[in-house]
């Protein structure tokens, strides 16, 4: 029993029929198999022994056992089944991938098709005959083709966790010709952001401005629009309100412009909130006097600068009443040093009520001040010192065990066309200032372009 003219063909085919079948086998390169159920007794053609690296010869004397020492024992366990199920009559076919022992020492992949062909007068399984085809290239293929997808989803779940790790998104922002926008991807950090799922953008992103603060809509699109043309990076600062919370939001992305349109930006979107609130308390650091809460003299010299530039660009006039505690040596020396400061502090409270939103009061000097009064001319910046003096002769100052008075005198000058810096006004108002010390204190003086206080 070496070839394939087993006993089982002349029992079920015609002599020409056989023939031609094994034809058409031999031409898919099938190998073949016939078995006895009952008696084991078994046929293989030339191919069958072939796929393993055999000759027929070679695995003689063949038996069913040829096939139970070559196939890898866990699959013999799956074939058994499958047979064990076909037999009953549950599956109209027997189909099962098993590896065989190739004669080199490799594993084969083959693909094992059978069908059981008679039974015995009793109804017992008798005769099957079946195909080998040598799967393995395509096992191969396909395990490769597993392990790169596996490493893929290992690739992509790192990449998620490090994604859900940043303080905000990573994601990729289609814009396609018809003007219609989408997010392909974006990590689950875009609940945080944007109050949406990735699921819910994924094909149409304008749910994104329900989020973004309204006042910043045209400022995203024309930084996105800027980006589309130029091919630049899309860099933008915006707020987004999220859960009644605004949050400020730093966005950049790389345009990558496709053959068919589509402009599609990588990029992520970090939550600056807290760096913001920081720059802001640290702006404040910077520009505020930290005794008095007012501005400080850089400060108070800067927006002094601006409102200079804005009078020489035509900006209307101003004015500066800088004044001076009076005998303020003899508070700190009766009352100490702590009194004097809060006397410092209470002054700046004090009058800081009087003054409209838009006038700035700085500290300039230790217990100098300085007001600013942008659209202000030399009579209302004089009657404002005026009551400004009489508030502090009136008001009481609680010290720490007594009640005090003090008085201040004031210096008032108004912005002239032929100042060329911002801080000669300062100057004058300073002159005038001096005049009013000298004049006894406790008084209003202005500076009059005569260049004297009167
Ligand atoms: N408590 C306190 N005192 C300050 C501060 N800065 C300056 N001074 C004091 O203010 C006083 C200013 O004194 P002077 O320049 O002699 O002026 P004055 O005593 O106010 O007299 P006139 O300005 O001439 O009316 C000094 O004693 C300074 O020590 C401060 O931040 N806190």
């Amino acid at each position: 029993m070496n070839d394939a003219s087993g006993p089982a063909d002349s029992a079920y085919l015609g002599q020409g029929e056989a023939a031609r079948l094994r034809t058409i086998l031999e031409g898919t390169r099938a190998g073949t198999w016939e078995w006895n159920v009952q008696t084991g007794e078994t046929v293989f053609n030339e191919r069958w022994a072939e796929i393993i690296g055999y000759t027929l010869d070679e695995l003689k004397l063949i038996s069913i056992k040829t096939w139970l020492t070559h196939t890898h024992p866990d699959d013999l366990v799956v074939s058994d089944q499958r047979l064990q199920a076909h037999f009953r009559g549950d599956t109209d076919y027997y189909e099962c991938e098993a590896r065989m022992r190739h004669k080199d020492g490799h594993w084969v992949w083959v693909r094992d098709y059978g069908r059981l062909v008679s039974r015995t007068p009793e109804g017992e399984p008798e005769w099957m005959s079946g195909t080998h085809i040598d799967i393995s290239a395509s096992r191969a293929y396909q395990e490769k083709l597993e392990t790169l997808q596996a490493e893929q989803q290992r690739t992509i779940e790192r990449l998620e966790k490090m994604a859900s790790r940043i303080p905000g998104l990573v994601y990729q922002f289609e814009m396609r010709p018809d003007g219609s926008i989408r997010f392909p991807y974006a990590s689950a950090g875009i609940a945080r952001i944007y109050n949406v799922t990735p699921d819910q953008v994924r094909e149409d992103a304008t749910r994104i401005f329900d989020a973004i603060h309204p006042d910043d809509h045209a400022h995203v699109r024309e930084a996105a629009e800027a980006s589309r043309l130029s091919g630049e990076d899309w860099i933008c600062e915006y707020r987004v309100i999220v859960d009644d919370e605004i949050r400020w939001v730093f966005g950049r992305a790389r345009p990558d412009f496709r053959d068919d349109g589509r402009i599609v930006w990588y990029g992520s979107i970090l939550d600056i909130t807290a760096q913001k609130e920081l720059e802001e308390r640290l702006r404040q650091i910077a520009v505020t006097d930290e005794l008095t809460g007012s501005a400080n003299r850089r400060q108070f010299m800067e927006l002094l600068s601006r409102e200079f530039f804005r009078y020489k660009r035509n900006g209307p006039g101003y004015a500066v009443i800088l004044f001076d505690f009076d005998w303020f040596k003899q508070v700190n020396d009766r009352f100490g040093h702590n009194v004097g400061d809060l006397v410092l502090k209470e002054t700046t409270r004090v009058l800081q009520d009087e003054l409209r939103a838009s006038d700035t009061l700085g500290r300039v000097g230790g217990e100098e001040f300085a007001i600013l009064l942008p659209d202000s001319d030399m009579d209302s910046a004089r009657q404002l010192a005026e009551r400004l003096r009489q508030t502090i002769a009136r008001h009481r100052f609680e010290g720490t065990d007594a009640t005090l008075q003090g008085t201040i005198t004031c210096g008032v000058a108004v912005a002239d066309p032929d100042d060329d810096q911002s801080n000669t006004i300062m100057l004058r108002a300073d002159k005038a200032l001096y005049h009013g010390k000298s004049a006894g204190r406790n008084r209003v003086e202005t500076f009059r372009s005569s260049g004297n206080a009167r």
